[in-house]
């Protein structure tokens, strides 16, 4: 088969996890020769923006550009982080392929002395832009201060050596899949954090008429992880919220089982609005729908608009 074109962004976490990509790939394909196309996208560029991106409904600044090269042809898989790609699909393309999900959970990276969430001083000082988790850590220690901190995984990591921050919260995927696991001080329990929809996902997306290239990307496709996302994205979708929202999600499969954990925040910790529902794995699309529904009839809604005023 001819050369499959494998695009993604440029940043070492991007770059990472589609080299990881491309290698379960080749051992599925050993006879196709792959090769990495790196994109710069919106987000690359203008990072101080994304609040106000946001706010304008800009949801795909860290994947537009990489689609136009899927429709344009200049690649045939995108490889995106699951949680920054929006619920809705984009017209004339599919994922065609979720690869098996790395730990959803988020991790605290802290100086010395801070290093777990729940042993941390009074009134310290952590790092994350996310709305997400600032709604759950206040929630979990009003006293904390939540303080932004922008830029990739290294421009956050190196917070942590400076005397603005005591401690950063990160992605766990994001380090595992850089080969940094070891600088994670404490994976956060879920009952303290709860990860985005997606986290610790990827999703694997071709043109929708590619046939052939999706048969390809297909094969790394793993089921239970497919059935988690699906429905911890339908829930997202529900609440008419995308990746900026102080909404977590956490679907886990055992057996035939699958249960998925909601959870909508208010921005300053004040409330969280929690709800748990569990069913067959192949209901998981509408197990997400339907939680999202009982959420949004315990006020949800109001939530998700507080923070986009915000
Ligand atoms: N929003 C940026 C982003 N998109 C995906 C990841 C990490 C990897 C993943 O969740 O798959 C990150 C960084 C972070 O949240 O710390």
């Amino acid at each position: 088969m001819r050369t499959v074109t494998v695009g993604t962004r440029g940043s070492t976490l991007a770059l990472s996890q589609t080299r990881w990509v491309v290698e379960r790939l080749k051992e599925q394909w050993p006879e196709t020769e792959f090769r990495i196309q790196t994109i710069t996208t919106k987000g690359d560029k203008n990072r101080a923006s994304l609040q106000s991106m946001a706010k304008a409904g800009d949801k795909g600044f860290w994947i537009k550009e990489i689609q136009d090269a899927l429709l344009a042809k200049s690649i045939d898989i995108a490889v995106h982080s699951l949680k920054d790609l929006p619920t809705e699909q984009t017209e004339g393309l599919e994922i065609a392929s979720i690869p098996k999900r790395a730990d959803a959970r988020d991790v605290l990276v802290g100086a010395e002395g801070f290093k777990s969430l729940a042993a941390l001083p009074e009134g310290a000082r952590i790092g994350t832009s996310s709305v997400r988790r600032r709604a759950f850590l206040k929630a979990f220690r009003p006293d904390l201060q939540v303080i932004p901190v922008r830029g990739n995984i290294e421009t956050r990591m190196a917070a942590v050596a400076t005397d603005d921050y005591d401690a950063v919260i990160l992605a766990g995927a994001g380090l595992i899949r850089t080969d940094q696991r070891h600088r994670a001080d404490e994976f956060v329990p879920t009952d303290i954090l709860l990860p985005a929809p997606g986290q610790g996902a990827l999703a694997l997306e071709v043109r929708a008429d590619d046939d052939l290239i999706a048969e390809v990307a297909y094969a790394i496709n793993d089921a239970v992880t497919d059935d988690r996302i699906t429905a911890e994205r339908e829930f997202l979708a529900g609440l008419g919220a995308g990746c900026l929202a102080p909404v977590g999600a956490f679907a886990t499969v055992k057996g035939d089982l699958l249960t998925l954990e909601g959870w909508v925040g208010a921005v300053d910790g004040s409330e969280v609005i929690k709800a748990t529902t569990s069913g067959d794995a192949s209901e998981c699309a509408d197990l997400g729908a339907e939680l999202a529904e009982d959420m949004l009839s315990q006020g949800a809604l109001q939530l998700i608009e507080n923070a986009r005023e915000e």
